[in-house]
């Protein structure tokens, strides 16, 4: 039987995760723990195989959005013994659980502890990390008060460590620094507040870890650059060092037909030949991630950019072909073909977003495949 039956896929090169894991290692120093950003399915890159590259090549610790996300990566494989931090809030009665599977848990509010400690003692204790506003206001302690209301509440209970402190950038990826500079100085004042210091200080996501490696403490949480993604525009020209993008999306045509001028394509028909044209379907549609938005980008096929002509279907679209091409053409949306190239920042541009919410868009309905060294290491389909 076969891994999948719809020639549509995913190709993740865990090289290119591997190269850039190693990069920002040599990038940051030996004093620096690489935590590998692995929720949301690792940017949609498959979460326990992107999470073990990351490991091979020197990160220390995984990171993820919530509790669930941590779980399931042990329910995958990942030993009890690499530490998972959890970036996001997750309620009090499930801190024994957490506990238990050696995930630590992001806290910056007192009033979680007065739940927390219904629970304890614990039989294994909880490694906390607390978060500092600095200035993205999203999460995060901002006074004395309730800094040294948690540090008290850890210190009563020897369930709770206080293993890290962090904050996280609002604006790290932006030329201009100034908010960046004001909130690593905020972070600066708000360590004095510590009456202990822990074991971990973290500030830096990918684009702070790559431009400032002597401001980032002793821990940086690195995710899109790990996919070898630039953070932002603005920042390509700051990258230090090249990074290689490990996502790539590509399918096969299903259909090939010539079309007289006038002749209508897909839903709403308002897309008409001009002339007699070879049109190509394409088994890949908005219910693949591969939004109603990208009609009029194009796609790889046979070396040149084909038009997505008419509207996107859920499942289906349509490209006008440079000549006929039989069935089973393989049509690249994401990666090379022949020199030429379609990036994941050239679809976002598309569509006026970030490079990070197209492969995390990219659905469960497309299997991932994961390439080692040029050949097909596994095969992942949520379908079946
Ligand atoms: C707290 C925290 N730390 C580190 C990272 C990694 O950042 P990077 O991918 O830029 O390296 C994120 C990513 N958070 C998000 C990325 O996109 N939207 C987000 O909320 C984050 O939320």
């Amino acid at each position: 039987e076969k891994a999948f039956y719809r020639d549509t896929w995913a190709e993740i090169d865990l090289d290119a995760i591997f190269y850039n894991v190693q990069s920002m290692k040599q990038h940051v120093g030996s004093h620096v723990e690489v935590i590998a950003v692995v929720k949301a399915n690792a940017y949609g890159h498959g979460d326990i195989q992107v999470a073990k590259t990351a490991l091979e090549a020197g990160a220390t610790r995984l990171a993820v959005a919530f509790l669930d996300e941590a779980l399931a990566l042990r329910k995958k494989g990942i030993s009890l013994d690499v530490p998972i931090l959890v970036l996001g809030a997750t309620k009090p009665q499930y801190a024994p659980l957490a506990a238990s599977q050696n995930i630590a848990l992001t806290v910056f509010r007192a009033d979680w502890f007065e739940q927390a400690i219904v629970y304890a003692p614990y039989e294994q204790p909880l490694n906390v990390h607390m978060k500092l506003d600095t200035g993205m206001g999203r999460l995060g302690a901002k006074t004395k008060e309730e800094v040294q209301q948690m540090i008290y509440a850890i210190e009563q209970h020897p369930s709770f460590i206080l293993e890290g402190v962090y904050t996280h950038f609002a604006t790290a990826d932006e030329q201009n620094i100034d908010y960046f500079s004001f909130q690593y100085d905020t972070f600066l004042h708000m360590l004095e507040w510590l009456s202990i210091q822990p074991p971990l200080i973290h500030c830096a996501n990918s684009a702070a870890g790559l431009r400032y490696p002597d401001r980032i403490f002793n821990a940086v949480r690195f995710g899109i650059s790990m996919y070898g993604l630039a953070p932002s525009q603005e920042m390509k020209s700051l990258l230090p060092y090249p990074l290689k993008e490990a996502f790539s999306l590509h399918s096969r045509l299903t259909h090939v037909k010539k079309v007289k001028g006038g002749e209508k394509i897909s839903y709403g028909a308002t897309y008409e030949a001009e002339t007699d044209e070879w049109i190509g379907t394409v088994p890949i549609g908005y219910a693949d991630g591969w939004l109603r938005r990208m009609q009029h980008f194009s796609v790889l096929v046979d070396g040149k950019r084909a038009p997505i002509v008419g509207r996107v279907c859920m499942d289906q679209m349509m490209i006008r072909l440079p000549y006929e091409l039989p069935v089973g053409t393989k049509v690249t949306l994401i990666g090379e073909q022949q020199g030429d190239r379609i990036s994941v920042d050239d679809v976002a541009a598309h569509v006026n977003t970030i490079n990070y919410e197209i492969p995390c868009t990219i659905s469960y309905r497309v299997p991932r495949i994961f390439l080692k060294n040029k050949s097909i290491i596994e095969v992942r389909n949520a379908v079946l």
